[in-house]
């Protein structure tokens, strides 16, 4: 379990995070997300007490980091773009952090295993491509074979497979009954892997809910209809308070239907004899509901005002 309690960081005049509160808890993936420079980095140090707070304070499974005795078994941690310069390789980059936290060497093999870096264990991890890179910093980790995991992006330079596999394993691992705290900017990713979200942005707390809810906020709550007949459906579904049709220009079986729900549009067409070849709900992706909900917390937001720009070309 991690706690943050009014968590607050300046540097200077600048307010990086900004009296964030929320709890993570054991037995599921929480995703972290926040536009560019919204404070995720930061408050992931703050939490690994690498960065003191101006304000504030975080607890990891019940004690702050660095009252912990055996930290590498509390809390395995992996922060961004950890660039390892290291002559030495993976396994024995591995066995040195094991041996100075009193880990047995059994475990390293076990981590090397896990994480599929095998073949390479032997290698200078200094050579390492970024996503063997980002694998060996998932392995360190888990080496103390930790109850609290805190890793930003990790899917990083991952390919295909290697995002799979990191999705599995964090999930496998939040089924063990660990917290597992993720940062990442890959939406679509986030959506298949996360069922918690904390959303920050300007370092302020904009959601603390589940994927569901976070995306059911955003969605229109309209529905989508195809059907064969739709000019008559369109005419009943008129006829009811408050609901509103509009037809596709493209497509004229199409319908997208407001005010009411799919269960009383699909009864309303068996009552009528109308065919329906499709009907479903509109539900916005986490992309979307990311985009709309953090629209006002977007630190670099690109201004294209075209007809500013012609004006000055004419000028
Ligand atoms: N050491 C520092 N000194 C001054 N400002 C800093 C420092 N570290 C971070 N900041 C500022 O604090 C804010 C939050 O940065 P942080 O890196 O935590 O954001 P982030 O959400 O992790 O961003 P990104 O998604 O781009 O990695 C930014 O405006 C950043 O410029």
């Amino acid at each position: 379990m991690i706690e943050a309690v009014g968590l607050t960081k300046r540097y200077g005049p600048r307010t990086a995070v900004e009296d964030l509160s929320f709890t993570v808890r054991p037995g599921a993936v929480t995703g972290f997300l926040g536009p560019n420079g919204a404070g995720k980095s930061t408050t992931m140090r703050m939490l690994l007490g690498l960065d003191a707070p101006s304000a504030g304070h975080a607890t990891v499974n019940g004690r702050r980091y660095a009252e912990h005795r055996a930290p590498l078994r509390e809390v395995g941690a992996m922060l961004e773009a950890r660039a390892i310069h290291t002559g030495r390789s993976a396994y024995n980059h591995l066995a040195a952090l094991a041996a100075t936290h009193g880990i047995a060497r059994r475990r390293v093999d076990e981590v090397v295993d896990l994480v599929g870096l095998r073949e390479v264990a032997r290698k200078r991890a200094g050579g390492f491509s970024l996503g063997m890179g980002q694998r060996l910093g998932i392995a360190s980790a888990l080496l103390g074979d930790p109850a609290t995991l805190i890793l930003d992006e990790p899917v990083n330079g991952l390919d295909p497979e290697g995002i799979l596999w990191i999705r599995n394993l964090l999930k496998s691992l939040a089924s063990e009954g660990r917290t597992v705290l993720v940062s990442s900017h890959l939406m679509s990713e986030m959506a298949l892997t996360a069922e918690h979200l904390i959303v920050i942005g300007r370092g302020r707390l904009i959601a603390d809910t589940s994927v569901a809810e976070f995306t059911a906020q955003a969605s229109s709550g309209a529905v989508l209809v195809r059907s064969p007949d739709a000019a008559k459906l369109s005419g009943l579904l008129g006829a009811l308070h408050g609901v509103e049709t509009a037809t596709d220009g493209d497509d004229p079986l199409r319908l997208t239907v407001t005010g009411t729900d799919g269960e009383r549009i699909g009864r309303l067409a068996a009552e009528h004899g109308v065919v329906l070849f499709e009907l479903t709900p509109q539900q916005a992706s986490l992309e979307e509901a990311f985009m709309e909900l953090t629209r006002d917390a977007v630190e670099y937001q690109a201004v294209v005002n075209t007809s500013e720009l012609v004006k000055e070309t004419v000028a």
